[in-house]
């Protein structure tokens, strides 16, 4: 799996779930994957045809999506093809009943028309699994239901054997539940990964939709134009796409435009001039881009507030897709929160309309939100962010002022009771404005003592009250039907209680930017602006030179991709280049060791991109084969991070960064190129352990799988078989004696036990006689992996077997070094090689081993090759 990864994907590590999904799948086990956008839920639906050779069956939504997957498939060697209405070459389905695809996109239309034959005959050669994508289409609890998709459970009986998967970025347990019995999924393997996407900042502004708001727009969008990043736009509605485009043609700004008017052409056109960076803004309605593949958006903007959170968080998730530093803003009017009518226009049952309005109500708290964005989103989603806040959301990052607002929460509060729980917001507002309209006086609302107390302020800065009274449990909303209600709580009454006309107790409240709008006049808009520029940072840690390198590469890309018809991203991605231009690779083998680099785009590409490499390099002074000293992670921030709790030293506080907010790993951080010399991954994650006592944030989950959960489970299985872990100390003093197979091994392999990257016993030199376990500063014996004792035990019986070639020295060729891999399953450092291959001598084995890794026989991971 890990060969493939590599070969065609150009990756060495999985993601999250991506490898336990497959497995299962290879084990033709149903799967229900919920996974954010963005974290390569598809590579789990990829993989297993390639591993099996077996065509797999991809149901995909729309038809553009699945032209932009097979236009990347194929320029990664994947034979990929898609069956639908705009399919126009005949021999495909032929050639595919036959089985000659990797991977078969349909639409749910032909996966339910296609003759039984088909299936029939594609079953002759093999299935090894059929995916249904976006499978919350399947779901009325869904935001985007299609009908269609509910035709598909048909298929299970038509492929009784063939594993059946859904993947869906956005699933609540309702949507989840529905997906796995309206495809008759069976006993699903389910993977839930985080909806955290760490490389998005979160921002939201209102607006008005006047010229001014409009203007606002326009110019933020030129700043992001001139760093040449893609951005997509969302309205609401095609008038407000068609006033966008408009406004920023006029301001000199070319975009693309997409909307459901538009004709099948004019839309194909406009969808390829973005994905292929032809053109970097996309003025669009939400018809655009479900699945959009293109990972290198770098901002989504909404304006207009999206219909559900739902669909925020699956249209914003457009963006950083690569795992780059990334952008979304949504601009809000409060008229967008009263469209529930509007959005309920398709549903045809109760359930379906409740479900509608909840989901606006949903967003509208979003936006009127005063505490952390992305701590809500992902509670939205069932998720608990531990801390309260991200430092990575506009709320998290501009200090609010707060204001004591009892008499007004008090006047607003008495209003509501007073209205008894059965009105919206509007009327208790109008009463307390004074409104003397025809509802107020049949209601005899005119006659209430606070009929016009609240004129002070506007309807607008009415309702931003009730929203933070909404969201700390004053008021409560209540939806019956299609209209939401406001009355007050218990928590309310309990404050209403407390307080008189003439006296309230404190109530400190955030002061929301409506509300400060309106009282100072003051815009947060420089300071937004800062927060935008410091966002959009694009290649933190370039010189000048390299920079420009980066640049140009970008430039060579885009050429390459002209030439073959297809996006650049496709050929390989942003941070693919950004390495390139980082780390300059003089040889296949090092272009080919970068994250990123496939077989095909080494074979099609790589001479080209090394001369272009070298060229550009010498042009602009750069050495060649530089390390990568800075981080290109993918969850890099851009805001400053909590303050360094006293105790930890800088050392320890920066592991713990580069750990838990930069994604590394514990050994690349004792390795880290910047140290003078490396330090022990025990002490790292020592360093890690501190931080947490500290009060730092730690995935414990992380932690255990990275200094590995065999190491806890020994230990605690020894712990409940009465066993004190002391017995593996004790056991090595008496191995001076009487040598334990752990400790034989460690004597007679001492270099490989380096090799299994935990140090957890580390040896002492190699040939010393009596080896002895290495204590920690407090003198506790370290146990053993059990994968690292079999590993161990294999590797000495091996040593016990006579060599070939005897004392000569085994010699070092292609297809030595080769058989010799195929029997290390965990994979060989190169001084691993080196000293195995006693008969030839350091430089000719890299050479070697740069020509196999360079062909793609072999692949590096943490320095250690493995045989593809
Ligand atoms: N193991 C990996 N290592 C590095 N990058 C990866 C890995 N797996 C996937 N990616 C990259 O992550 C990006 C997003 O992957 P993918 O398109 O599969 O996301 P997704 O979860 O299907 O998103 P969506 O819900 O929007 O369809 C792609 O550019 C992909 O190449």
């Amino acid at each position: 799996m890990e060969s493939i990864l590599k070969t065609y994907f150009g990756f060495s590590a999985f993601r999250p779930y991506q490898k336990e999904v497959i497995e299962k799948i290879l084990d033709k086990r149903d799967c229900l994957v919920v996974m954010a956008t963005g974290s390569g839920k598809s590579l789990c639906y990829q993989i297993p045809p390639l591993v099996v050779g077996k065509t797999g069956i991809v149901v995909s939504p729309l038809i553009s999506l699945m032209q932009d997957q097979v236009m990347s498939l194929k320029q990664r060697g994947i034979k990929a093809e898609f069956l639908g209405s705009t399919q126009t070459d005949q021999s495909v389905h032929t050639k595919a009943e036959s089985g000659q695809f990797h991977i078969l996109f349909m639409t749910p239309e032909k996966a339910c028309t296609v003759p039984k034959s088909f299936w029939s005959n594609l079953l002759k050669v093999g299935i090894s699994l059929f995916a249904v994508d976006e499978a919350h289409c399947i779901s009325e609890w869904g935001h985007s239901f299609r009908v269609e998709y509910k035709q598909l459970d048909k298929l299970r009986d038509v492929l009784p054997d063939v594993p059946f998967i859904g993947l869906t970025a956005t699933a609540t347990e309702k949507v989840r539940i529905d997906i796995i019995s309206s495809l008759k999924i069976k006993d699903p393997y389910v993977a839930i990964g985080s909806f955290d996407r760490k490389n998005l900042f979160y921002g939201v502004k209102p607006f008005n939709r006047g010229q001014s708001s409009v203007d606002e727009l326009v110019q933020d969008i030129s700043k992001l134009v001139a760093s040449a990043s893609s951005t997509i736009i969302y309205c609401t509605t095609i008038k407000d796409v068609e006033q966008i485009y408009k406004s920023l043609k006029e301001a000199g700004i070319n975009a693309a435009i997409y909307h459901g008017q538009m004709g099948n052409k004019a839309r194909a056109e406009s969808h390829r001039l973005f994905i292929t960076d032809e053109l970097h803004v996309m003025v669009a309605t939400i018809a655009f881009g479900m699945g959009i593949d293109k990972p290198n958006v770098r901002q989504v903007m909404h304006y207009g507030c999206p219909k559900s959170l739902e669909s925020y968080y699956q249209e914003s998730g457009r963006c950083g897709r690569d795992g780059l530093a990334s952008v979304c803003w949504l601009y809000y009017t409060r008229s967008d929160f009263t469209k529930a009518d509007f959005y309920c226009a398709e549903s045809q049952t109760a359930n379906q309309r409740k479900a509608v309005v909840e989901s606006l109500m949903a967003a509208q708290r979003y936006c009127l939100l005063t505490t952390c964005r992305r701590k809500f989103l992902l509670n939205h989603f069932g998720e608990n962010l531990s801390a309260t806040k991200c430092g990575n959301c506009d709320n998290c990052i501009i200090s609010k002022r707060e204001c004591d607002m009892s008499t007004e929460a008090f006047l607003l509060m008495s209003c509501i009771r007073s209205c008894k729980g059965r009105w919206g917001l509007n009327m208790p507002i109008d009463i307390l404005r004074g409104s003397r309209s025809k509802k107020i006086l049949d209601a005899h609302f005119d006659k209430l003592p606070l009929h016009g107390l609240g004129k002070d302020h506007s309807p607008n800065w009415w309702k931003a009250l009730a929203y933070l009274l909404i969201s700390s449990g004053y008021l409560m909303e209540t939806v019956i039907d299609v209209y939401k209600t406001v009355s007050v709580s218990q928590k309310g009454e309990q404050y209403l209680s407390s307080a008189t006309p003439d006296h309230q107790p404190p109530l400190v409240l955030p002061v929301t930017s409506e509300m400060e709008d309106e009282e100072e006049n003051k815009s947060r808009s420089g300071e937004i602006g800062e927060i935008k520029s410091l966002s959009t940072i694009k290649s933190e840690g370039f010189s000048e030179a390299e920079e420009q390198l980066y640049c140009m590469l970008l430039e060579e890309r885009m050429k390459l991709a002209r030439g073959f018809g297809t996006a650049p991203y496709a050929i390989c991605g942003d941070q693919t280049i950004k390495k390139i231009a980082l780390t300059r690779p003089s040889t296949k083998a090092r272009l080919a060791n970068i994250d990123g680099v496939n077989q095909h785009l080494l074979m099609t590409h790589g001479d080209h991109l090394l001369q272009i490499i070298q060229h550009l390099s010498r042009q602009l002074n750069l050495s060649l084969d530089g390390e990568a000293t800075i981080q290109t992670a993918t969850t890099r921030k851009v805001y400053p991070l909590p303050n360094q709790p006293r105790k930890l030293t800088p050392a320890k506080f920066e592991a713990w960064q580069s750990w838990h907010e930069e994604g590394f790993s514990v050994q690349k951080i004792a390795n880290l190129p910047s140290r003078p010399a490396p330090i022990k991954e025990q002490t790292v994650v020592e360093y890690l352990l501190e931080a947490a006592q500290e009060g730092l944030a730690m995935d414990w989950t992380r932690l255990c799988d990275e200094i590995s959960y065999t190491h806890i489970k020994i230990y605690l299985t020894m712990l409940n078989n009465g066993e004190s872990p002391e017995v593996i100390r004790s056991g090595c003093k008496a191995s001076e004696s009487s040598p334990s197979p752990i400790d034989a091994c460690r004597r007679e392999t001492p270099s490989e036990v380096e090799t299994s990257g935990q140090n957890l016993f580390a040896c002492s030199e190699k040939n010393e006689a009596t080896a002895s376990v290495t204590f920690t500063e407090n003198q506790e014996a370290k146990l053993p992996l059990v994968h690292d004792i079999d590993m161990l035990q294999n590797k000495r019986q091996k040593v016990s077997e006579p060599e070939e070639g005897g004392s000569v020295g085994l010699k070092a060729t292609e297809s030595s070094i080769l058989d010799w891999l195929e029997n290390s399953g965990d994979g060989v450092t190169l001084s691993d090689i080196v000293e195995h291959f006693t008969g030839s001598g350091e430089e000719p084995i890299v050479d070697i081993v740069n020509r196999l890794e360079g062909d793609f026989f072999i692949y590096k991971k943490n320095n250690v090759y493995k045989l593809m």
